[in-house]
């Protein structure tokens, strides 16, 4: 097997490319390249290591032909463009936790560099000045800090601002009043934020419901002398509004460390009193690095080693323990999906995936991706297991799954069913040896079938001389047979003929099969 390659396009600690090499992926590391040069470069490469400098566009994203996984050493993933991603298949995964305990501390060290007035004060005092009188500061001791976000790392922000016994207010929409209890803040709506708090301190993505939400309008409704700390997303803030704000004293002081357009060679902040800055830093501890080095690299491995996923935006999560075992059901999955999807017609508003007995112990969302992977490829060819579920959603098909642990006539066994123009239709399969899969029943008929390579579909009246006849048929036309696979509702009844072939069945014989007397439906199929 060739190797999985990886790039390594942003600064990333040496662990990284150490790790990669360790799990079997070649890996290069070149930053600093202009979009153009990673267009021209990217085609080559199945994984694509990145930090924020490196923005994920969809041109890349064209150009990526062989791209697998993109893997995110940090938390932001908004330089990459994650449905574009998703259209084309491609995982991203970010680290989410290795981080963050490093970037609240920034958060911490900003808040105290305002109420003090750090910077300044060095730069004047190394200056000669010796300003003793010239820098009076604010104690945080008992005053309220308003936390816009408090996920990950506003809550580790929280913990560290109630250790130095601030009040801590939050607003965040996704806050459980549980969670804010247990965390010892007060969650708050926005307003009520704005009007109390002593320092803002922002820690959400930067998302439609998001950007700006310190507009000119919000940061008036603020408490005046408020002090504002931004160590998550540049877009947050609306930053003319911020020099205004500074320049009247509404806003006492203003730390950030992200801005709306990085790299920040220049902005209207610059050199405004009480501004202070850092250079996107938050993450940037030799801790924090080693984490999300170690981390990106051992998640990215596992997928285009293992199969495993792990912290993936665009797909749901599966162990590398996991990875083996569900292998031959993803296997199976991908079957009977196709399977369906091969053999009906018209829209389908509804699939459903069951899982009975062993199978119901499993992960079922790596199933059902593999389930709709099966299905819409009959379609597209560039559908697979990322991409699958968002198809599925944006053509409005309805995806269920039910799960029932105890077995019937087969100890593991999935069913997919699809809701049609003309009723509900479904397909089981198994798994022999807990690894072969193995189709057993075909809308209501039990058959025992390999689906494999191509295939012939018929079904027909079950009537003697039959299979005699289509089995001339096919010998005249030169085509061998594999295995041959029937089942029947009733003796006499309608009956279902699988076929394995050797190659492909032409038109021309699919129509001759057609006009065998007894036969109502002939298709060719293909796994
Ligand atoms: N400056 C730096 O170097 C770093 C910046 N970051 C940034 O920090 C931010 C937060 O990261 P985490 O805490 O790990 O994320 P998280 O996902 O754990 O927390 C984000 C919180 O924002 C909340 N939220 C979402 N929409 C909201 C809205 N409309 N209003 C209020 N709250 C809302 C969510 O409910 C969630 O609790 C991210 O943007 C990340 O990119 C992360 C690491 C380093
Ligand atoms: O993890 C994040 O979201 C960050 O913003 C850190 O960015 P960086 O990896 O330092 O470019």
């Amino acid at each position: 097997m060739t190797k999985p390659r990886v790039l390594i396009s942003d600064k990333m600690d040496p662990n990284a490319a150490k790790i990669f090499e360790e799990r079997g992926c070649d890996v290069d590391v070149i930053t600093g390249e202009t979009p153009e040069q990673l267009i021209a470069r990217i085609g080559d490469y199945d994984g694509l290591a990145i930090r924020s400098s490196t923005k994920v566009t969809k041109a890349i994203l064209d150009a990526a032909k062989n791209l697998k996984v993109i893997g995110r050493a940090g938390i932001g993933v908004d330089n990459v463009d994650i449905p574009a991603a998703s259209a084309q298949g491609v995982v991203v995964m970010n680290t989410p936790f290795g981080n963050s305990i490093t970037t609240a501390e920034h958060a911490i060290a900003l808040m105290f560099a305002l109420a003090r007035q750090i910077p300044e004060a060095n730069a004047q005092t190394q200056a000669g000045k010796w300003p003793k009188n010239d820098f009076m500061g604010v104690e945080v001791t008992g005053k309220t800090l308003g936390l816009i976000g408090a996920g990950n790392i506003g809550s580790i922000v929280a913990s560290r601002a109630l250790g130095l016994r601030m009040k801590v207010v939050a607003f965040d929409p996704f806050l459980s009043p549980e969670r804010a209890v247990e965390l010892g803040i007060e969650k708050v709506e926005l307003d009520d934020l704005l009007a109390r708090a002593d320092f803002i301190t922002l820690h959400t993505p930067l998302t439609d419901q998001t950007r700006n939400i310190l507009s000119a309008e919000n940061i008036a409704k603020c408490k005046k002398g408020v002090r504002i700390i931004n160590c998550a997303r540049g877009g947050l803030i609306d930053e003319a509004a911020l020099k205004a704000a500074l320049d009247s004293g509404q806003v006492a002081g203003a730390a950030l460390d992200v801005f709306q357009t990085e790299p920040a060679k220049e902005s209207p902040l610059f050199g405004t009193p009480n501004f202070i800055c850092t250079p996107h830093l938050g993450a940037s501890t030799n801790e924090a690095q080693v984490n999300v080095a170690l981390q990106v690299a051992e998640q990215m491995a596992d997928y285009l080693v293992n199969g495993g996923v792990t912290n993936a935006l665009n797909m749901p999560s599966l162990s590398a323990e996991e990875a083996p075992k569900l292998k031959p059901y993803m296997a199976l999955a991908e079957q009977l999906g196709s399977l369906v999807g091969q053999l009906t017609t018209g829209s389908i508003p509804r699939v459903s995936i069951h899982a009975e007995g062993a199978a119901a112990e499993l992960n079922i969302k790596p199933i059902v991706a593999a389930v709709l992977a099966g299905f819409l490829r009959v379609q597209s060819d560039t559908v697979n297991m990322v991409n699958a579920p968002f198809i599925a959603k944006e053509r409005g098909i309805e995806v269920r799954e039910v799960k029932t642990e105890k077995a019937g006539d087969y100890h593991t066994l999935i069913r997919v069913s699809v809701k049609t123009d003309a009723g509900e239709r479904s397909v089981a399969g198994t798994l022999f040896s807990n690894a072969e899969p193995r189709l057993v029943e075909l809308f209501g008929i039990k058959v025992e079938a390999e689906l494999a390579g191509h295939m012939m579909y018929i079904v027909n009246e079950d009537a003697p001389g039959f299979i005699g006849r289509i089995g001339t048929l096919l010998g005249e036309a030169g085509i061998n047979i594999g295995t041959f696979n029937l089942g029947r509702r009733a003796a006499g009844g309608e009956a279902v003929l699988l076929l394995s072939v050797d190659s492909p069945v032409p038109a021309n014989v699919i129509a001759a099969a057609r006009d065998v007397p007894g036969v109502k439906r002939v298709m060719a199929l293909a796994f």
